[in-house]
């Protein structure tokens, strides 16, 4: 048995038990519900990873229902059945945040590969839900270098030219490739990342492409790709470095046609999409490895955009401070802390390999742990002090779960064990709070 817990929104009893079976033959806990309410009231008690609803139901429809589970718990992942998924539909549903939609009638293999490709994308996104809205779209830019990328995006976002974005790990890159879809003229239509480097070439291909009704084994019914659902939109190629020949083959045609054939199709589709590719890799190395297409390197390398890695500004660390401490200190309900200047002394002359994402990381770990309203030298992860590793560390790991845990019973008893009022309060996704109440043992 796995641990993934799905539940199946569907008024059509044959039909709900019939996937439940399915699922359960693959080693998934299934739970059903016959309409959108039920399903909510299923999703306060339980925790749930994946929804697979239909959309026509009496009363809530499924996309009612995405919409209110998206407002309880942004870290649920949704798959929607269909027998109306017209374009219209699927970027609605897309767009509010589905990780995928199936046509009705569909084989049963088809769900299952579905709930697999989504549990690959959220066992990779399984972290602490960071609450973003509020500070998704700000963007540090104090240091003349980054003042210097702000302007260039504002300068290129209008136009539909591919963008190519290179910088370390961490750097912001995804949030430079949001910024420039926010400032464009699609920022209504749908921004699309795709992680090149998290999924199989095949799956990648009809990710990407889509595919016909009988493409290839397993193909019961058309399904459109990323490509098709950004219409209009922008599509972003994380981790582009890392795709195989054949996909870097497909999507030159995609570059110099603007069109796709789906898998196994013959018709033509125009495209309007604006593409923005990223990598911490060095294409320019690869190409001349050998490992990379030089012709499609030339074509993704239209507007060339470099994220500075942070050691290079250290002039935004203090405005990311204060962004990340009040952020973190929002979502852990901790009041407002501030740093020694000897803490900030060490931070700023640390070389921060994991760049922006290690600040944040560690910020928010001193925040949960630090018990005064002072975050002191004495505070800080060892590697900031350049101290060897010893026992401090896992003496601070236990301290966070403790720390942790009292958090979590603390909220759980404030809110009358509701667990989604007490995720909501302490900044967890309904998932986490779950599991962790069930590693730390917490009885209601
Ligand atoms: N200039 C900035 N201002 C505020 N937050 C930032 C800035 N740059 C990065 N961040 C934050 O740091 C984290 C990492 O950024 P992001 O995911 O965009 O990096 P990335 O370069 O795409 O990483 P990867 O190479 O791993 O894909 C995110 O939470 C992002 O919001």
């Amino acid at each position: 048995m796995c641990d993934t817990n799905i539940l199946i929104v569907e008024d059509e009893r044959n039909l709900a038990l019939l996937i439940k079976r399915v699922l359960e033959k693959e080693g998934y806990n299934a739970l059903l519900a016959e309409n959108g309410k039920k399903a909510l009231e299923i999703l306060e008690i339980n925790s749930i990873d994946i929804i697979i609803t239909d959309i026509k139901m009496p009363e809530m429809t499924g996309i009612e229902l995405l919409s209110k589970i998206k407002s309880v718990d942004s870290s649920i992942e949704v798959i929607i059945m269909t027998a109306f998924a017209t374009l219209e539909t699927a970027i609605n549903a897309i767009k509010m945040g589905a990780r995928d939609y199936i046509r009705k009638p569909f084989n049963l293999e088809e769900i299952v590969k579905a709930v697999k490709k989504t549990e690959l994308v959220f066992k990779e996104n399984d972290f602490i839900n960071t609450n973003q809205s509020d500070f998704e779209n700000l963007m540090v830019s104090t240091s003349p270098k980054m003042k210097e990328l702000v302007k260039m995006i504002d300068k290129i976002s209008k136009s539909v030219a591919t963008v190519y974005i290179n910088g370390e790990t961490g750097v912001g890159k995804e949030l430079v490739a949001r910024a420039i879809h926010e400032n464009s003229d699609r920022k209504d239509n749908p921004f699309i990342k795709v992680n090149c480097s998290a999924l199989p070439e095949t799956l990648l291909e009809s990710e990407l492409f889509g595919y016909e009704k009988g493409a290839f084994t397993g193909a019961y019914s058309q399904k459109l790709g990323r490509f098709e659902l950004a219409d209009g939109g922008t599509i972003f190629l994380d981790e582009i470095g890392d795709i195989s020949p054949l996909i870097q083959l497909k999507l030159l045609r995609v570059l110099q046609q603007k069109e796709l054939e789906r898998l196994g199709g013959t018709t033509t589709i125009p495209l309007d999409v604006r593409i923005i590719t990223a990598t911490n890799k060095n294409l320019e190395e690869l190409v001349s490895k050998g490992v990379f297409r030089k012709d499609l390197y030339y074509r993704l390398n239209v507007i060339p955009l470099f994220v500075p890695p942070l050691r290079d500004r250290l002039e935004d660390l203090e405005e990311l401070f204060e962004i990340f401490i009040s952020k973190t200190s929002t979502i852990h309900q901790k009041g407002c802390k501030i740093l020694s200047e000897e803490a900030k002394t060490c931070l700023k002359s640390y070389k921060w390999p994991g760049n922006v994402r290690e600040l944040e990381n560690i910020i928010e770990r001193v925040i949960v742990i630090t018990d005064g309203n002072v975050i002191g030298k004495e505070d800080l992860p060892d590697r900031i002090l350049n101290l060897k590793k010893d026992s401090n560390e896992n003496k601070l790991i236990n301290l966070k779960e403790s720390v942790e845990e009292e958090a979590i019973r603390k909220a759980l008893k404030e809110c009358n064990n509701n667990i989604t009022k007490a995720s909501e309060k302490i900044g967890l996704s309904r998932r986490s709070m779950h599991r962790k109440i069930n590693k730390y043992n917490i009885q209601s």
